[in-house]
Order: structure tokens, then C-alpha cells, then sequence
């Protein structure tokens, strides 16, 4: 059988060209990336608009990934290798576990499913009703937002309720912000696509998308895991704070630092704080940055 590495093209759910690392056997060319210095590899499947994970290979005949049912797949694929790139070149992290783990996507999850995840395992896209959500695989920040769930999970693994599942979700949209900061806004790219210039969150005004950005509008709730998705807008609006005072290369210096090294499976806001306050004197002593992380969570009314 003749099988090898290749490079295949296609176009993104934005009608975007994309190049791909895809893989020939057989005469059929597979969204299997092979390119990276890793133990495992970068795959992406189909669910074929069913349930069951991860589905079959994402494949095509003369390895052009062009049409329109399988932009899902080609954003999934390409921004997998995007964020994987990231945290190896920036924090020198091979893939979410540290050792080269295979990052497994699966896209056209569910019939018109409003909404992606990581299960433990890989990550989950659904392709949206066209209405409140665009393929979510279209989003570089939504992406990168699954994968830090992955990288949370084998290093604090913050417990996913109450302030530690806020902590959780605030340090995947934070990351989302990282590898894609042209904006402050997260899942904007597949947000409502009839809609211009909103998105699902906000770093920067996360009162914009009804998220508090201070302690004393922390809500209450046994929903969604004690608000997990809305309470994040407290830590959110102090990373958006601290990056705006010392600057995005020391900002992912600092959180990446607290998460695999300071925080835990129970930390709570305050312990988010002291951790970055820590992470800031690791690195850069407690100067100017110091403060400025202090003021940040000072912002917020966290101590
Ligand atoms: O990773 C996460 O935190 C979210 C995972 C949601 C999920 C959890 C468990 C099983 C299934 C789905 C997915 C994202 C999220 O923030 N979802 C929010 C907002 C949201 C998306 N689609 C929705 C549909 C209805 C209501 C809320 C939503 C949520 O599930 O709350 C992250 C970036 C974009 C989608
Ligand atoms: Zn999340």
C-alpha cells in the first residue's frame, strides 16, 4: 500500500483556503497530521451528524478538501494544529498532556448542535443551526478554548463548579484570548453569523454578554455548575486588566506558570490571585508587573 505524509488544501467554513497536513494510504487522503513532533498525532473525524465518538476519518478522493460539507472539518483540523503549535512554542508544553498526546476533533457532531466541548477525551464540534452558531470548529479563540480545557485537566485540573469551574473556563477563554488576541471577544468568528460585531464573551466587558466583572455581582446559581460560564466574567475582566498592563508576553508567561504549578482541583478566586501574584514574582520579581497583577484582582474585589 503507498502511504505518506502530504500536504492537502481546502477551504474553511468561511470559504477560506487552508493548507493541511493530511496523509495518503490507499489511494484516500485522511486529516491525519503526522508533521509534528509528537508521540501521537493531530486527527479529525466526522460524526456524520450522529452522537457517537470520534466517528469515522475525515477523508477525500485526490486530497482537496473543498467542499462545503467539509469546512467544519478543515477549520477543526487546521486550528488543531494552530493551538498545538502555541503551546509548544510558547510554553514548551507538547500537546495537553505534556508528552505528545493525540489531539482528536470530531466535527458535525449532532443535528445543527449549538455547541462544542471537550469530553475528557477530544474535542467535540457541532456544526450550530446557522442562527445562534456557524460550524463551532470555526472559531480559532473557540478551539483553543477546548484545548486549554485539555491542558487544565493534566495540570490543576480545577474542578469544573463554583469558583474553581469559573477559574477553569476563565483560564480557556483567557487562552483562547493568547493564541488569538486580535480582540478581546471569544467565539465572535461563529456567533450568531447574521449578526456583525457581537460575540458569546467578552474579556474586556464581560457585562456586555450579562457576565459580572466584579465579586460583588458574583451570581448565585445551582445551574450550569454554579454559574460556571457566567462567574468566569470576574477573573476574565482581571486577566484583561493585567494584559493591558504588562503586555501579552509576560501575561502568558504568568497564567500558564499559575496553572501548572500553583493552582489545584479546588482553588478558588482568591488562590487564583495568589498564584499569579507568585508566578509574577517567579518571573518577574515584584515590581512594576507585581503590582499591576495586584491592582488587576484589587479591580475585580478579589483578595
Ligand atoms: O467548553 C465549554 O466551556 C463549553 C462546553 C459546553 C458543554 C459542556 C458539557 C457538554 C456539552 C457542552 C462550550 C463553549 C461555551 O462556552 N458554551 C457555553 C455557552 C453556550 C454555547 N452554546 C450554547 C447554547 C445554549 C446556551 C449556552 C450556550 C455553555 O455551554 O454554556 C466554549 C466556547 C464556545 C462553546
Ligand atoms: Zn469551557
Amino acid at each position: 500500500a503507498t502511504d505518506a505524509a502530504t500536504t492537502g488544501y481546502g477551504y474553511g467554513t468561511k470559504g477560506d483556503y487552508k493548507s493541511l497536513n493530511t496523509y495518503a494510504y490507499n489511494g484516500t487522503y485522511y486529516l491525519y497530521d503526522t508533521t509534528k513532533n509528537m508521540s501521537g498525532y493531530i486527527g479529525t473525524y466526522t460524526a456524520n451528524y450522529g452522537n457517537s465518538l470520534p466517528g469515522s476519518w475525515s477523508v477525500d478522493s485526490n486530497n482537496a478538501f473543498t467542499s462545503s460539507s467539509q469546512g467544519a472539518d478543515v477549520d477543526a483540523h487546521a486550528h488543531a494544529g494552530i493551538v498545538y503549535d502555541y503551546f509548544l512554542n510558547t510554553h514548551n508544553r507538547n500537546s495537553y498532556n505534556g508528552n505528545g498526546a493525540s489531539i482528536i476533533s470530531t466535527v458535525h457532531y449532532g443535528s445543527n448542535y449549538n455547541n462544542a466541548f471537550w469530553n475528557g477525551s477530544q474535542m467535540v464540534y457541532g456544526d450550530g443551526d446557522g442562527s445562534l452558531f456557524s460550524p463551532l470548529s470555526g472559531s480559532l479563540d473557540v478551539v483553543a478554548h477546548e484545548l486549554a480545557h485539555a491542558v487544565t485537566e493534566y495540570t490543576a485540573n480545577l474542578e469544573y463548579r463554583n469558583q474553581s469551574g469559573a477559574l477553569n473556563e476563565s483560564f480557556s477563554d483567557v487562552f483562547g484570548y493568547f493564541v488569538e488576541p486580535n480582540d478581546w471577544d471569544l467565539g465572535e468568528d461563529v456567533y450568531t453569523p447574521g449578526k456583525a460585531g457581537d460575540a458569546l464573551r467578552s474579556l474586556s466587558n464581560p457585562e456586555r454578554y450579562g457576565q459580572p466583572a466584579h465579586m460583588d455581582d458574583f451570581y448565585y446559581t445551582s445551574s450550569d455548575n454554579g454559574g460556571v460560564h457566567t462567574n468566569s466574567g470576574i477573573p476574565n475582566k482581571a486577566a484583561y486588566l493585567t494584559i493591558q498592563s504588562i503586555g501579552k508576553t509576560k501575561a502568558e508567561k504568568i497564567y500558564y506558570r499559575a496553572l501548572n504549578t500553583y493552582l489545584s482541583k479546588r482553588s478558588d478566586f482568591s488562590d487564583a490571585r495568589a498564584a499569579l501574584l507568585q508566578s509574577t514574582a517567579d518571573l518577574y520579581g515584584t515590581g512594576s508587573d507585581y503590582n499591576a497583577v495586584k491592582n488587576a484582582w484589587d479591580s475585580v474585589g478579589v483578595y
